[in-house]
């Protein structure tokens, strides 16, 4: 559905020139929801806007929804949804009336019509009963979800959502998850979305990139990123206290797959490659070893884990909004 080769982007400023994107190369298979993270900064929009039309590129080639992005602009743009992260909405004009410009600028007729797509698309993002209300006078969640029916009412089978679920209580958050979850599930539409959220894209993508300072970090499903970047961790507390642990750490040390073993008072740490096999093996290991077991954890490390070892920085420390 995208596939883009060598994408870069750079501006010319005052202070010299600021390569925003640099080499950028990605594909996006149909149907997929994949998340874009990085730091302010990183690039994120740039893509995104290039991948849209928005913004020509400095070098590169991308195929976007079947057309190419620089001798089939207009085609691009047919086929494809764009939710800004300011949204479009006119505050005063009610909801119901911005789905009808929308799909009249696109020309959307069909056997039912552009009356029966808005219907569809009330329904499908819970926008039901709210058409005859301003855009202004939404709860944020709502607002947002009105944008991506705007986004979505020429039916694109590919949309692009910029950082969509920023400035949302997490009640609202997880709600709106739901409902893009749901385009891909039911209308198999492809999503391509940019987040500060680790949990975000920890939720709803089925495959993150990272980008920072212009290029593409890290790439992989979320689970996959954080097998691959960290392993798994797992705490295990032998009955017995400090003693048992340190006999355990001897025990446990060295075995294959695990990478480090630390033992913290009662508590035994260990870095794991693969937690779901590495468990049984090192439960056996102590059993044979004589050395019971109080309790044992496993613990996936978080993609912010992942993102602090390949970017060196913090996701947390970013403003959300
Ligand atoms: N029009 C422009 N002129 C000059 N520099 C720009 C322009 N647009 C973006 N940049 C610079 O390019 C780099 C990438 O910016 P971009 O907006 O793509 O990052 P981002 O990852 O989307 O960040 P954020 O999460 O803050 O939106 C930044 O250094 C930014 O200052």
């Amino acid at each position: 559905m995208i596939e883009a080769h060598g994408l870069a982007r750079t501006f010319g400023t005052r202070g010299g020139p600021v390569e925003a994107v640099r080499c950028v190369d990605l594909a996006v298979a149909p149907g997929e929801i994949v998340g874009f993270l990085g730091p302010n900064g990183a690039g994120k929009s740039t893509t995104l806007r290039m991948l849209t039309t928005l913004l020509a590129p400095t070098a590169g080639t991308a195929r976007v929804a079947g057309r190419d992005l620089r001798s089939d602009p207009a085609g691009v743009r047919r086929r494809i949804g764009y939710v800004g992260q300011a949204g479009g909405t006119d505050p005063g004009v009610p909801a119901g009336e911005e789905l009808r410009l929308q799909a009249d600028l696109y020309g959307v007729a069909g056997a039912r019509g552009a009356g029966g797509r808005i219907a569809e698309l009330c329904a499908r993002l819970d926008l039901e009963g709210l058409q005859e209300r301003p855009s202004g006078s939404l709860s944020g969640g709502q607002r947002r979800r009105l944008d991506i029916a705007l986004g979505l009412v020429h039916r694109p089978p590919l949309v692009f959502l910029d950082e969509p679920a920023t400035g949302l209580d997490p009640h609202s958050r997880g709600n709106l998850w739901e409902h893009i979850a749901r385009l891909r599930d039911q209308d198999g539409t492809t999503v391509f979305l940019t987040t500060h959220y680790l949990e975000e894209a920890d939720a709803l993508c089925d495959r993150v990139l990272i980008i920072d300072r212009g290029r593409i970090v890290a790439e992989g499903t979320p689970s996959e990123l954080k097998r691959r970047v960290s392993g798994d961790v797992v705490t295990l507390e032998p009955a017995g206290g400090e003693a048992a642990a340190g006999r355990a750490r001897e025990v446990l040390s060295g075995r294959p797959g695990v990478r480090e073993a630390r033992a913290a008072g009662p508590v035994v740490r260990l870095r794991v490659e693969d937690g779901d096999r590495a468990l049984v093996e090192l439960v056996r290991a102590l059993d044979a070893a004589g050395i019971e077991l109080a309790s044992v954890r496993l613990a996936r490390p978080s993609l912010d884990d992942v993102f602090l070892t390949v970017t060196g920085r913090s996701l947390r420390d970013e403003p959300a909004a």
